[in-house]
């Protein structure tokens, strides 16, 4: 994949209009993705100097739009929006949805899990990678942002991991919160268990 280079900014009012936040497209993605930047200025003092705080989400169109309660990403973009917002950085809205499978292939994974299988097995029995997602493309678009030093909001290791092996300084981790419900338990639980996520449950 070739650099990628910054197409356009456009500021959009979002939470009815209480948050500014600027939209960044790009040029370069041969996948077609649209991928999407989100800059928010944050509200600190010296927060223009400061090494800005990154989210890397990747699309969950049943969790950021509906507010599912199977997973806890809907609750993770508010929150990554709240502290963003404050402490000025970007979130990357990675068009990667059900972890790299695709909606579709998502539903039919969760038609699994409703027989019993958890949610890595559940991929693997439809053929399909427990986790496809690349973020190397993350640290193209922070490098098209002129971002090279970055504080990462996540629980899971391996977004840090894969942007050190792309050029990007991870200079600090800092964790999400942990959304548990009686839906997503298990999926939280799995994701701890099977691929070192961060979590620490009540
Ligand atoms: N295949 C599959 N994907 C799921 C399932 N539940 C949620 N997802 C997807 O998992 C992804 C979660 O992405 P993130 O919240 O960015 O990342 P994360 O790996 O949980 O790490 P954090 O940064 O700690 O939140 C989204 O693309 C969801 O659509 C599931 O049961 N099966
Ligand atoms: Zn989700």
């Amino acid at each position: 994949m070739s650099d990628l280079t910054i197409k356009r900014r456009v500021m959009i009012p979002v939470r009815a209009g209480k948050v500014m936040a600027e939209f960044i497209s790009f040029n370069g993605d041969d996948s077609g993705k649209e991928h999407i930047g989100i800059y928010f200025e944050g509200s600190q003092d010296g927060s223009v100097d400061a090494v800005p705080l990154v989210r890397l989400h990747s699309e969950c169109l049943t969790g950021d739009v509906f507010g599912s309660g199977r997973c806890d990403c809907g609750e993770q973009l508010d929150e990554a929006i709240d502290r963003i917002n404050q402490e000025g950085g970007y979130i990357l809205y990675l068009r990667q949805e059900g972890r790299g499978i695709g909606l579709y292939a998502k539903l039919e994974a969760y038609a699994l899990q409703d027989q019993g299988y958890d949610t890595y097995q559940a991929n693997e029995m439809l053929h399909l990678p427990d986790d496809g997602r690349d973020f190397g493309i993350a640290a193209k678009m922070l490098q098209a942002l002129g971002v090279s030093k970055v504080r990462l909001l996540t629980n899971n290791p391996d977004k840090a991991q894969q942007l050190l092996e792309h050029n990007i300084d991870v200079i600090e981790l800092v964790p999400t919160k942990v959304h548990v419900n009686q839906h997503n338990r298990l999926y939280l639980e799995t994701k701890a268990k099977r691929k070192q996520h961060t979590l620490k449950f009540d």
